[in-house]
C-alpha cells in the first residue's frame, strides 16, 4: 500500500525531500536562539558588558532571520508536495477508473469512488503534508532540546523527562481511543456520500412520489451518525490541550522552585535556568505536535488503504499482445457461451448460448425482465468476458478477446437502456461517436433516427444547450439522440438495447425503416419487449432464463415456438409487454 502511494509522489519527489531538509535547518537555528539568550542574560546583562549584548543580540537576529527563512522555505515546499501528491493521486484514480472493465466497475459504487477521491485524497494530503514537515520538526526539536537541557542540568532535566513521560502516556492513551472512531467516521463518508449521489441524481423519481420527507429523513440520519462520531472523536481529542497544559505548568512550577534552589546556591545561572525553561516549552510542544501527527496519521490509514485499492485494482480485462486492429465484418457467432457476473455463483446468467448471425443481418432479442438480453449483448462488444471455458463469442471471424478493445468497442455501437447524454450542445454530445464529425454528417444521422424532426424545433437547432444528464429533453428525444451518436461512429454492429421504449411506435418503425435502407451492412441487433419492434426482424432470438428458446423469423416462430407465440398474442389483443403473458 504504502508503496503504490509513494509511486504518485512523481515528480514532487524534490520538494518531498527539500521539506525536511529545510525544517531540519529551521530547527537547527530555533535550538541555538535560547542558547544565546542565555549568553545575553549571563554574559551581557548579569555581566554589565554591553558590548556582549549587543554581540549576542546581532547574532540572535540573523537566527531568528535564518529560522524564518528556512521555516518559509519549507513551508512552501510541504504544500507544492502535498497538492502536488493529492493531484497525482486523484489523477491516478482516474486513469485507472477508466481502465476499468464492468467487471472492476461492479466492486465500487459510484459513491465509494467519489469519497475516495475527495474526502479520502484530502486526508492523505494532510497528513502527507505532516509526515514531511512536522514529523521531522517534532522528533528533531525533542531530540535536540533534550540534549541542551541535559548540557545545561541533569538534575533539572530528569524533571521534565518525568513530566515528559506523563504527557506521552496521556496523549497516546486519547490517540488509541480516538483512532478506531475515525475509522468509522471514513465508514460513514460513504453512506453520507451514496445518499446525496442517489437522490440528487433521482431528484425527479423522488419528486414524481413524493420521496422528500422520507429521503430527508434518511440523510438526516446519516448525517447524524457523521455528527455524533465526530463529536466522539474531537471530544477526546479536546482532553489533549488540558493535559498538556497541567503537565507543562506543573513543570515549570517544579523547575522554578528547584532552579531558585541552584540558583541561591550558586550551581546555576539565571540565563541558564532561562534557557532551559525554553527547551521544555520547545520539547512538549513538540511532543504534542507528534501526537497530532500520528492522529493525523492514524485518521488518514483508512483513507491510504481505500486510495491504494483503487490504485492496485488491476483491469479485469487487457489487450492481446498482438491485438488486431481491424474489424473486417458484422457477423457474430456465440460458440457454447456460458456467462455469470459473479464467479461461484449458482447458477450461470447465460447458458450454453450457440447462435450465428450473419453480416448486415437484423435481429431482435425478445425476453422477459431479467432473463438476460441486455448481458447477451455486453458480450458482444465485450464489456465483460465469457467464463474461462464458457465457450466464446466472435465478431467478424474473431474472437472479441483478439482485437483491441478500443477497436471492438468502436466497431460495436451500443445504444444502452440507460441513456447518458453530457452537458454541451447537441453537436457536442453527438460527436462522442466521432470526434470530427462535420455538421452535415451529424445531421444524416439524426435524420436517420428520427432526431432531426424535434432539433429543428428547437430555437438553437443543434447548438441547443443539453442541461447535465440530458433533463431537458424528453425520454425520447434523448433515446433518439442517442441512437444518432452511436450510429455516427458507422459501426459494423449496432446494438440497440430497448432503445425506442420511449419513442411511439410510428417513430419507431419509421427509424427501423431507415435502418434497413440506409445501412444495410451494419449488423443490427434491437432489444425489446414489443414483438411489434422486432417483428419485421430477418430473425429473432427469444431468450429464456438465460437460454435461448428459439431463434427464428417472425413466422416460424409464431408456428414452433409457444413462448413466442402466446407473447404474441396476448400484445396483439391489446396486452402488456412481455412480462404480463409470463405471469
Ligand atoms: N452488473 C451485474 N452484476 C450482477 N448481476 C447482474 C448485473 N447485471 C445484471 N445482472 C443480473 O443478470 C440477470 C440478467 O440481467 P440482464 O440485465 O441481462 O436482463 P435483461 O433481460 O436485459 O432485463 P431487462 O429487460 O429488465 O433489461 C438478472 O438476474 C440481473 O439481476
Amino acid at each position: 500500500m504504502i508503496k503504490t502511494l509513494l509511486g504518485q509522489v512523481g515528480e514532487y519527489k524534490k520538494d518531498s525531500i527539500l521539506t525536511p531538509v529545510f525544517t531540519a535547518a529551521e530547527v537547527f537555528m530555533e535550538i541555538l536562539i535560547p542558547f544565546v539568550t542565555a549568553k545575553i542574560i549571563d554574559e551581557g546583562i548579569n555581566g554589565q558588558d554591553m558590548s556582549k549584548v549587543y554581540m549576542y543580540g546581532g547574532l540572535m537576529l540573523v537566527l531568528a532571520f535564518l529560522s524564518l527563512f528556512f521555516g518559509v522555505m519549507a513551508g512552501k515546499f510541504a504544500a507544492s508536495a502535498s497538492t502536488g501528491f493529492a493531484c497525482n493521486l486523484r489523477e491516478g484514480m482516474y486513469r485507472n477508473v477508466q481502465e476499468f472493465s464492468f467487471t472492476n466497475i461492479d466492486k465500487f459504487s459510484t459513491a465509494s469512488l467519489i469519497t475516495r477521491m475527495t474526502t479520502d485524497v484530502t486526508n492523505v494530503q494532510n497528513a502527507y503534508q505532516m509526515l514531511i514537515r512536522i514529523a521531522v520538526r517534532a522528533p528533531l526539536m525533542l531530540i535536540c532540546s533534550m540534549i541542551m537541557c541535559f548540557t545545561i542540568n541533569v538534575e533539572l532535566s530528569l524533571v521534565f523527562v518525568a513530566a515528559l513521560v506523563v504527557l506521552a502516556f496521556g496523549l497516546f492513551f486519547i490517540i488509541f481511543k480516538v483512532t478506531p472512531i475515525f475509522d468509522e467516521v471514513f465508514r460513514n463518508y460513504d453512506n453520507l456520500n451514496a445518499s446525496v449521489q442517489e437522490n440528487v441524481s433521482a431528484i425527479r423519481v423522488v419528486k414524481a412520489f413524493v420521496r422528500e420527507e422520507y429521503e430527508d429523513k434518511k440523510f438526516g440520519k446519516a448525517a447524524e451518525v457523521l455528527a455524533e462520531l465526530s463529536i466522539k472523536a474531537e471530544s477526546l481529542l479536546a482532553f489533549n490541550n488540558p493535559i498538556m497544559m497541567f503537565v507543562i505548568f506543573t513543570c515549570m512550577m517544579l523547575l522554578s522552585w528547584i532552579g531558585a534552589h541552584f540558583i541561591v546556591s550558586g550551581s546555576m545561572t539565571t540565563g541558564n535556568l532561562t534557557s532551559l525553561f525554553s527547551y521544555v516549552m520547545s520539547m512538549m510542544m513538540s511532543l504534542m505536535m507528534l501526537s497530532m501527527v500520528f492522529v493525523m496519521i492514524s485518521m488518514s490509514m483508512a483513507s491510504m488503504r481505500r486510495i491504494s485499492e483503487v490504485l492496485e485494482e488491476t483491469p479485469t480485462m487487457t489487450n492481446p499482445d498482438e491485438p488486431i486492429m481491424e474489424v473486417p465484418d458484422g457477423r457474430i457467432d456465440f460458440n457454447h457461451v456460458d456467462f455469470v457476473y459473479k464467479a461461484g455463483s449458482a447458477e450461470d446468467t447465460l447458458k450454453d448460448i450457440d447462435i450465428h448471425i450473419k453480416s448486415g443481418e437484423t435481429v431482435g432479442v425478445i425476453g422477459g425482465t431479467g432473463c438476460g438480453k441486455s448481458t447477451f449483448v455486453n458480450l458482444i462488444s465485450r464489456l465483460y468476458d465469457v467464463k474461462p471455458d464458457g465457450g466464446s463469442v466472435w465478431v467478424g471471424g474473431h474472437d472479441v478477446r483478439d482485437y483491441d478493445m478500443e477497436v471492438i468497442r468502436n466497431e460495436v455501437a451500443v445504444v444502452l437502456q440507460k441513456n447518458v447524454l453530457f452537458s454541451g450542445t447537441i453537436l457536442d454530445n453527438l460527436r462522442w461517436g466521432k470526434a470530427d464529425a462535420t455538421e452535415n454528417e451529424c445531421r444524416e444521422v439524426c435524420e436517420l433516427a428520427c432526431a432531426d424532426e424535434f432539433i429543428d424545433r428547437m430555437p438553437d437547432g443543434y447548438n441547443t444547450w443539453i442541461e447535465q444528464g440530458g433533463s431537458n429533453v424528453s425520454g425520447g428525444q434523448k433515446q433518439r439522440l442517442c441512437i444518432a451518436r452511436a450510429l455516427l461512429k458507422s459501426p459494423k454492429v449496432l446494438i440497440l438495447d430497448d432503445s425506442t421504449s420511449a419513442v411511439d411506435t410510428a417513430t419507431d418503425a419509421k427509424i427501423r425503416q431507415a435502418f434497413a435502407t440506409k445501412i444495410p451492412n451494419t449488423t443490427k441487433i434491437i432489444i425489446s419487449q414489443r414483438i411489434s419492434s422486432v417483428q419485421d426482424a430477418d430473425r429473432i432470438i427469444v431468450l429464456d432464463n438465460g437460454m435461448v428458446s428459439g431463434f427464428d423469423t417472425h413466422e416460424n416462430l409464431l408456428k414452433n415456438n409457444t413462448i413466442y407465440k402466446e407473447i404474441y398474442d396476448v400484445q396483439m389483443s391489446g396486452g402488456g409487454d412481455f412480462d404480463e403473458k409470463m405471469n
